[in-house]
């Protein structure tokens, strides 16, 4: 099978994160029986069609806007930037304060969570207990000749992508140039679509659908065996290897001192479990929370903010009774309908979303747990809130080898953006493990201790050393045998006792050392216990959000263009996000209206309602709304001749572009109750006349 070369580097960078989408666009394009029978699902939520019209937005024209506006740059540009790296100017910046405002306010104040703020700066000890020294990493190949660095499951997605949707233009267009499998020539840089076999369609869809779930081998795998080249080169590229993510450094002048750039915030907040707990006054369940700055060496970062080098996360950290894993509130978004991805349908080959109730989610154990469940919930109440497109929002389970070996279920809140579907929040109930393991290097106790009313009475099989000729045999190795017999589970301790009175010893495996355990050394005896205190160490929930990605997807769901005029383009930010609420300006350059113009201003700001005023003489009121339109102010105050002769005010409203009249003080309450969401502008229309507009 030859595959030569389809599409050009720079279209490869734009196709490089796109995810899922094309399966299921193939979907309803094929017309085959087999591909129609193969992908089932009772509720599909999205077609096809709807989610395609969504998505196709004018990327280079945003971008250029974006870039024109300052609402994010490359930084260091004037040097030549460094990818994965961006400055946020003053439209990014605000958004992404007001983001992380709102984020605080539906989180940390509305669920009561002890926020914190802990050091970037991470001795290695700490992430090498976590496991990020071992684990965090991607897998990296390279060009063979060239050694351009690819990241691999993204080059299999993208690359397996692009003959998917060359495929489906082929069956759209009739333009079958069927030969066996896949070839595709380039003519004159017109591209020849290809129509690919059924079964190669099935194939590709089922591994798209589990590109998360491969390891390396499986990885090299698909690229052997489907011919998987840099697309810019044709050349092969090399096995997949382990890269791992973190930016080392080292602390202090000796440089003996290892440490890394922080990955993530959780790691600093559950190494202060105990503090946290001391001051939640002992009381679980409880929660911690963090916004900051976390780095990521990413192998090839493409697709803007999406994913960068250095960005900014917000962290929760839940910790619950492992035996109880309810929720008070949870009847609050029982009733949410939210789209589930679940892991068995991807595991099926299949990205069919089943729209589903929260409530009937957790009863059914799709989703694990009702703490789960409602975080779940809150998540999507808060992406809503913040302008995502409901409809452009999916939970999407991990599939068993993608999730961490000890979380026991995961979900990412991915929103659809031109680039796909992409994870904005993580979502995992990551069991006990990280106190656990920090517990255990640092000797420090990271558990709850809660007082019984009823004493748990229970019998346990303990192993009881003889003192006198325990430590005379194995000498210098006894404390270690000693600690590691206490450490055995009931189970093992059972295995042992059985061993011990039918054979009368046991071997103890610690340390690659083998130590024989005879019945003249220790008994194992069931004994009772009566405990007043239960000591557990709590599981933990986290949602864990990336306020970049949250950021752009918002900016692609809010961006539309004028009906009519594709060069008028406009944010459709809502008030709470809005980086300034309200534009001030002048009807003309007359000199009468100043004074009007710093008051309004001043009187917003005084009310903490962000104003901006555009006053530039040069520019005609259509081109001043239109251009404060591209930083998504939601609402315009004018001053006219009229405002001169009786005080009285317009105010415009950004997306109908519908204006009402009325006095100063009338118009500056009506916006305050405006931007502060205690009134809308439908109700407002129900009490006010529109006026005519000038025209823009
Ligand atoms: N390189 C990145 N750039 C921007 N945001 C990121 C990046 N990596 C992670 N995030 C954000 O941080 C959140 C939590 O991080 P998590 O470790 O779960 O991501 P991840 O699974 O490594 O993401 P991905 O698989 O896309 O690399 C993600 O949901 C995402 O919003």
């Amino acid at each position: 099978m030859v595959y030569f070369r389809l599409f050009s580097p720079s279209k490869f960078s734009k196709t490089i994160f796109s995810s899922k989408t094309l399966v299921k666009k193939h979907l309803s394009l094929s017309s085959s029986q087999t591909l129609n029978s193969y992908f089932h699902s009772s509720k599909i939520l999205h077609t096809n069609s709807e989610m395609e019209a969504s998505k196709k937005i004018d990327r280079a024209a945003l971008d250029s806007v974006l870039t024109k506006r300052f609402f994010f740059v490359p930084s260091f540009s004037i040097y030549g930037g460094v990818a994965g790296l961006y400055d946020y100017g003053p439209i990014g910046s605000a958004l992404q304060q007001n983001l992380i405002n709102i984020w605080r306010q539906h989180f940390v104040v509305e669920e009561d969570m002890l926020e914190m703020d802990g050091a970037i700066i991470t001795p290695a000890e700490v992430l090498k207990t976590s496991g990020h020294v071992d684990k965090f990493t991607d897998f990296m190949c390279n060009d063979s000749l060239t050694n351009e660095i690819f990241r691999a499951d993204h080059l299999v997605e993208a690359i397996l992508e692009e003959r998917l949707e060359s495929d489906q233009l082929a069956r759209q267009l009739g333009d079958l140039t069927l030969q066996k499998n896949v070839t595709v020539k380039k003519q004159k840089g017109v591209k020849v679509h290809v129509k690919l076999e059924d079964q190669t369609v099935v194939e590709y869809s089922e591994i798209l659908a589990q590109i998360d779930n491969y390891g390396k081998e499986k990885l090299h795998e698909i690229i052997i065996k489907h011919d998987i080249r840099n697309p810019a080169t044709n050349n092969t590229v090399t096995p997949p290897v382990e890269f791992n993510l973190m930016f080392d450094s080292s602390i202090g002048p000796t440089g003996h001192l290892k440490g890394y750039l922080r990955p993530e915030t959780a790691q600093s907040q559950f190494v202060n479990f105990s503090r946290l707990l001391e001051f939640n006054n002992q009381k679980m369940p409880f929660a911690s929370a963090m916004v900051g700055k976390s780095f990521r060496n990413e192998i090839s970062p493409r697709s803007g903010l999406l994913r960068v080098r250095e960005f900014n996360m917000a962290e929760i950290e839940h910790y619950v009774d492992p035996e109880n894993k309810s929720h008070p509130k949870f009847h609050e978004v029982a009733d949410l309908s939210i789209s589930l991805l679940p892991a068995s349908t991807q595991q099926s080959g299949s990205t069919n979303i089943t729209q589903i109730t929260i409530g009937e989610a957790v009863s059914l154990k799709i989703i694990d747990n009702e703490t789960l469940g409602y975080f779940i919930g809150r998540i999507y109440l808060f992406l809503v809130k913040v302008g995502i497109d409901k409809n452009r929002l999916r939970f999407r389970q991990h599939m068993s080898n993608e999730m961490a070996h000890y979380a026991c279920d995961c979900w990412d809140a991915e929103i659809h953006s031109s680039y796909g579907w992409i994870e904005c929040v993580g979502c995992a109930d990551r069991s006990a493990f990280d106190l656990t393991v920090h517990s255990k290097k640092t000797k420090e106790k990271l558990c709850v201790r809660e007082n019984l009313e009823t004493p748990r009475v229970y019998d346990a099989l303990v192993p009881n050393t003889n003192k006198k000729v325990f430590g005379p045999k194995f000498k210098q190795s006894a404390k270690k045998i000693q600690e590691k017999l206490e450490s055995l589970t009931q189970l093992e301790l059972e295995e042992f006792k059985t061993s011990l009175e039918s054979k009368g010893s046991f071997n103890l495996e610690l340390d690659g050392q083998s130590f024989e355990l005879t019945k003249e050394l220790l008994t194992i005896d069931m004994q009772t216990f009566k405990e007043n205190i239960r000591e557990y160490t709590p599981n933990v929930i986290e949602p864990s959000f990336g306020i970049g990605r949250i950021l752009y997807s918002l900016i692609e769901h809010s961006y539309y263009t004028r009906p009519g005029d594709e060069l008028r383009a406009v944010f459709s930010f809502n008030p709470l996000i809005a980086p300034f609420k309200v534009l001030v300006l002048p009807l003309s350059n007359n000199a009468s209206f100043s004074s009007y113009l710093t008051d309004i201003a001043r009187s917003l700001r005084k009310m903490g309602v962000p104003a901006r005023v555009d006053d530039a003489a040069s520019a005609s009121i259509g081109r001043r709304y239109a251009r404060n339109d591209e930083l998504g102010i939601p609402f315009a105050i004018t001053v006219d001749f009229q405002t001169v002769k009786d005080q009285t005010i317009t105010l415009r409203e950004r997306d109908s572009t519908n204006q009402i009249r009325g006095s100063q003080e009338e118009i500056i309450a009506l916006v305050v109750k405006l931007v502060n969401g205690n009134t809308s502008w439908s109700d407002v229309l129900q009490t006010h006349k529109t006026i005519e507009q000038v025209s823009e």
